[in-house]
């Protein structure tokens, strides 16, 4: 398939290619202070935490909880307009503006059938093991990973894959695996989010268009999607147990996803190899005090790290900003910080190195090494 990394079409800057830090963008001519360089319209997928599921606007993700949220002062701390329809989970609103924008896209309702289908997944899938005997053929159909466990090479990840996607194959085989599955609260929300991204290839596949009547939904494509880097290899090697509960996750969604969505599971390893290190979570305010989900921002990914950053991101809606915190000369690059810059280097580089796996190569850390 074609890839295009998304074109940066602007006048300020471009995308190149750096000698230690893959692809990262520059400024073509001198900006001042505070120029908005670029903004990311929308995520591809994304996931709200379902314990948040009353306090965050489905649309522009306003958190109702939040001290600075107006409605606060004295009243209630859940969003009371509210959209249902019989067999699809509840979304609510902050506004009936945000619940209009939300419904003119089509995808949003279609995404909460498919919530109520994967909650409903998880209690049937909540049974217990009748004996040992059968929790053990049971957990054999597919291979697991812990720590400690021989090193990960990307052949025993292929491998790994191959034959979850055989398991799925066979629906009798797929329905004793997943009777007794169960899986934990943050792989529910995975699933949740792999089923918004599954959703989102589908519409894009079938070119499936808003309501024409409304301003057009920004949508990334899907071959933008995967030219984002992919982390799979440094992802599992640091943590193998991963691997066993992406596989987990992708037998659940093969079991539970409505038939018209099995066409695209491809889509779940694809995005499993991308998330980490691109994905941005979604929180309450620039002062990030609680993580409310989060989401593949395509066109921000490009963004690289350094210890003295020079552009600030914010959130407003769905649409990611950034914006330059000082002047900038042409020719520079221009970046974000992915951690707290205020650690001592060892900490930060530590961080870097297990989160997003890469050694900062920044001229920070180069000095105060
Ligand atoms: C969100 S992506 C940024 C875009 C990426 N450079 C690309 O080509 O797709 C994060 C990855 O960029 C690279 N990177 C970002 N900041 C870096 C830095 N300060 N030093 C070295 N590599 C960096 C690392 O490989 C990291 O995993």
């Amino acid at each position: 398939m074609e890839r295009n990394p998304p074109t940066f079409a602007s006048e300020l800057v471009e995308l190149r290619t750096t000698a230690d830090g893959g692809r990262s963008l520059f400024a073509i001519r001198d900006l001042e202070s505070s120029t908005r360089i670029h903004s990311s319209q929308a995520p591809f997928a994304h996931v709200i935490y379902k314990d948040y599921r009353r306090e965050v606007c489905m649309q522009c993700f306003a958190y109702s909880a939040s001290d600075h949220a107006p409605q606060n002062i004295g009243g209630s701390r859940t969003w009371s307009v509210k959209w249902s329809r019989e067999g699809a989970a509840t979304a609510w609103f902050c506004s009936e503006a945000c619940k209009e924008i939300w419904e003119r896209d089509k995808t949003s309702s279609l995404l909460m059938d498919v919530d109520a289908i994967l909650n409903k997944g998880q209690v049937a899938t909540r049974k217990k093991f009748k004996s040992s005997a059968e929790e053990e053929k049971i957990k054999a159909m597919l291979p697991s990973f812990e720590a400690g466990c021989p090193p990960i090479t990307q052949e025993t990840i292929d491998q790994a894959w191959a034959s979850v996607e055989a398991l799925a194959t066979s629906k009798p085989q797929l329905i004793s695996y997943c009777s007794t599955l169960d899986l934990e609260d943050m792989e529910l929300e995975i699933a949740r989010s792999l089923a918004s991204a599954v959703m989102q290839r589908y519409i894009c596949d079938r070119q499936y268009s808003p309501d024409p009547s409304g301003p057009p939904i920004p949508r990334s494509s899907w071959s933008e999607l995967l030219d984002l880097q992919k982390n799979e290899l440094s992802n599992v090697r640091t943590r193998p147990y991963i691997l066993s509960a992406h596989l987990r996750i992708y037998a659940f969604l093969c079991n539970t996803l409505p038939k018209y969505l099995l066409p695209y599971m491809s889509t779940v390893r694809d995005v499993l190899a991308r998330d980490t290190g691109n994905a941005f979570g979604i929180w309450d305010g620039d002062r990030r005090d609680e993580m409310l989900g989060w989401g593949i921002w395509v066109s921000a990914s490009y963004f690289n790290h350094t210890c003295t950053p020079n552009l600030r991101k914010t959130r407003q809606g769905r649409v990611l900003h950034f914006e330059t915190t000082r002047k900038i000369q042409a020719g520079e690059e221009l970046c974000i910080s992915y951690i707290d810059t205020d650690s001592p280097v060892d900490k930060r580089r530590r961080e870097l190195e297990e989160s997003w796996f890469f050694t900062c190569a920044c001229l920070r850390c180069a000095k105060e090494s």
